[in-house]
């Protein structure tokens, strides 16, 4: 155990995680010539493609330093806020972090929300200072900021090049001389935490988990302390690049664990693995069921897809247990499904991979949060509403609370007044503003979750010309004073198009929407007005114009075959239309409350 090191990397996002990951990786002869691809550690092609880690994992690696074998675990941690429950179990699984800042761009809002978690769990932080080799690095400046935000000194900084390779030795060694060695009492009943878990479809799902007490061997029965559920250790072993079974994952040690569970939803992170016979009395401290944050309509473009939309959601569900979903019905959009997601990025990923590992093309409605409603009749039963639809008529209703975050912006102080008003655009009430040095600047506020889902992320880049990062934890229930607006096509409302919004925006955001819609339905043989109401009350109107008379249509001959393919041709090229009423609507619409500032 002495000589074991288990260590994450925590960044901003593309401060270089993921190639200093690699570049460890090979410096040790963890990888082979022909294994070697950049960005090893991403393996979903999404990942890849997309330059961030979404899901973590854990490599191990051997390295002697000064004559002694050690073995080093690296745990890696997803990048983004959607997923930071994952990031808080990986880095409960560690005994160190490497902080690594990039030299050009300093300390950023992730680079504090990480580091906070890492010191909540006593990590040791070895700060690395990367990308010394660019052009615009600014390492003196850099440092400085550095050891403000951690009272170490200059000399703790090792200066760094993920490219080059630069300071890679330093870093190992530091690893090894810092890191504290795991502590974990060897006799006493096994306790592991889960820090992640892979869903193989042949193998059924993979878990990852750490060592603190006792050993885990195979066939051995064990028991998931949160599920309550017991199971049989078929197959333990070692991560690498590939996996490598062993008898026996001991005290300190990271490993995988396979049972042949096929639903991901039985695994969940950050619960503890025990003996079934000989449990350990002490859950690892920190569990928590993960919540989704976000929830949208997800329907099939063609009805008739109905089920099998189902079943990929269902087989998406195995490999991904925080998606979830309940069947809804619109009466725009027919049959389909409400699904919860930890935030955006989530949603993004998972329409993506309904498309492309499902070939389903679908409709994804205006995201919302999940509102806490309350009606005068039982004013203390708390009416979880996931869908503007659900919420009780104005007249029935007591009060609406909605979820608030901490946000956490750093900038340069030339972009303070901007992003204020941004923020106090989007309701937010500014809390702490710190200067961590005479340019960069920390501004805290409390928000609404809902106004973050609404193009926040693009506003805040472009009036701070890219120069802001934004961090968030959820904060708690807050009353609020919302209002239904809902979008009439023709004369018909379509319910998909519905929106919860803040009493104080919905006159303006109604005006915009219909703005927006002009812009994006199609013109067709009539004029579509668009309205949007707040209940029986018109806030705001537009029309798309009827084209002209199409003169060809009656000229149109030939035989019967060619017409069917010219149409089959054409429901093709319709795909993401969706018939409402007598109008079609392109699925760029669902989304137009999303994009109402571009
Ligand atoms: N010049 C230079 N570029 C680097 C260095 N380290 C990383 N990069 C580049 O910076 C970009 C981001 O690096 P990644 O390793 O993907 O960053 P990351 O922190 O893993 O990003 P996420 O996975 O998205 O959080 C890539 O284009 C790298 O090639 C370095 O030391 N020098």
């Amino acid at each position: 155990m002495k000589n074991i090191r288990n260590f994450c990397i925590i960044a901003h996002i593309d401060h270089g995680k993921s190639t200093l990951a690699d570049r460890l990786l090979d410096f040790t002869g963890s990888v082979t010539d022909r294994e070697k691809q950049e960005q090893l550690l991403d393996s979903m092609d999404l990942e890849r493609e997309r330059g961030i880690t979404i899901k973590s994992h854990a490599i191990q690696m051997d390295y002697e330093y000064e004559g002694e074998k050690y073995v080093l675990n690296l745990i890696d941690t997803p990048g983004h806020v959607d997923f930071s429950y994952e990031v808080s179990r990986s880095i409960a699984a560690c005994e160190g972090a490497l902080l690594v800042v990039d030299a050009a761009q300093s300390i950023q809002a992730q680079t504090i929300s990480n580091l906070y978690l890492a010191l909540e769990n006593d990590l040791e932080i070895i700060p690395v200072l990367n990308k010394v080799d660019l052009p615009s690095a600014n390492p003196e400046v850099v440092s400085d900021d550095i050891v403000d935000l951690l009272g170490c000194e200059h000399s703790d900084i090792i200066p760094a090049s993920a490219k080059t390779g630069l300071g890679i030795e330093e870093i190992l060694a530091a690893i090894i001389k810092k890191v504290p060695a795991p502590s974990g009492k060897v006799d006493a009943p096994l306790r592991a935490l889960i820090f992640d878990s892979v869903y193989n479809p042949f193998r059924g799902v993979e878990t990852y988990f750490r060592v603190i007490n006792g050993s885990i061997k195979k066939n051995q029965n064990i028991k998931f302390v949160a599920t309550g559920k017991n199971y049989s250790a078929d197959e333990v072993g070692t991560l690498r690049l590939k996996q490598f079974p062993r008898e026996e994952i001991k005290t300190g040690d990271v490993g995988y664990l396979i049972t042949g569970i096929k639903d991901a939803r039985e695994v969940k992170v950050g619960d503890t693995i025990t003996d079934a016979k000989n449990p350990t009395t002490e859950a690892v401290a920190g569990f928590e069921d993960v919540k989704p944050m976000v929830f949208a309509g997800i329907y099939p473009v063609d009805t008739e897809d109905y089920e099998e939309l189902r079943a990929s959601m269902e087989k998406l569900q195995l490999n991904d247990a925080s998606l979830v979903f309940t069947p809804e019905s619109s009466a725009a959009l027919g049959f389909g499904f409400r699904c919860g997601f930890l935030g955006m990025l989530h949603l993004e990923i998972i329409q993506e991979r309904l498309e492309r590992e499902f070939d389903m093309t679908v409709i994804t409605t205006v995201p919302n949060v999940s509102y806490h409603a309350y009606t005068n009749r039982n004013p203390d039963e708390v009416l979880l509403v996931n869908n503007p639809s659900d919420l009780p008529e104005p007249s029935s209703l007591n009060r609406v609370e909605e979820p608030f975050i901490k946000a956490t912006i750093i900038t340069k102080s030339d972009y303070v007044g901007n992003v204020m008003s941004l923020c106090i655009e989007k309701r937010g009430e500014i809390t702490n503003q710190t200067y961590l040095t005479t340019e960069r600047v920390e501004l805290s506020f409390d928000m609404p979750l809902a106004e973050i889902v609404f193009d926040f992320y693009d506003r805040l880049k472009t009036v701070s010309r890219g120069y802001a990062s934004f961090d968030y934890s959820p904060i708690g229930m807050r009353q609020s004073k919302l209002v239904k607006v809902d979008v009439l096509l023709n004369a018909n409302t379509v319910d998909a198009l519905s929106a919860l919004l803040h009493v104080d925006n919905a006159y303006d955001i109604g005006k915009k929407m219909c703005e927006k819609l002009k812009e994006l339905i199609p013109r067709q043989q009539f004029d579509i007005p668009i309205q949007a109401a707040i209940g029986a009350k018109i806030i705001a109107r537009e029309t798309v114009k009827a084209l002209r008379k199409d003169v060809t249509a009656k000229c149109y001959g030939g035989d019967i075959s060619r017409k069917r393919k010219l149409l089959e041709k054409q429901k093709k090229g319709k795909k993401r239309m969706r018939q409402v009423g007598n109008v079609e609507i392109p699925q760029e619409a669902f989304m137009a409350v999303l994009k109402l500032n571009d």
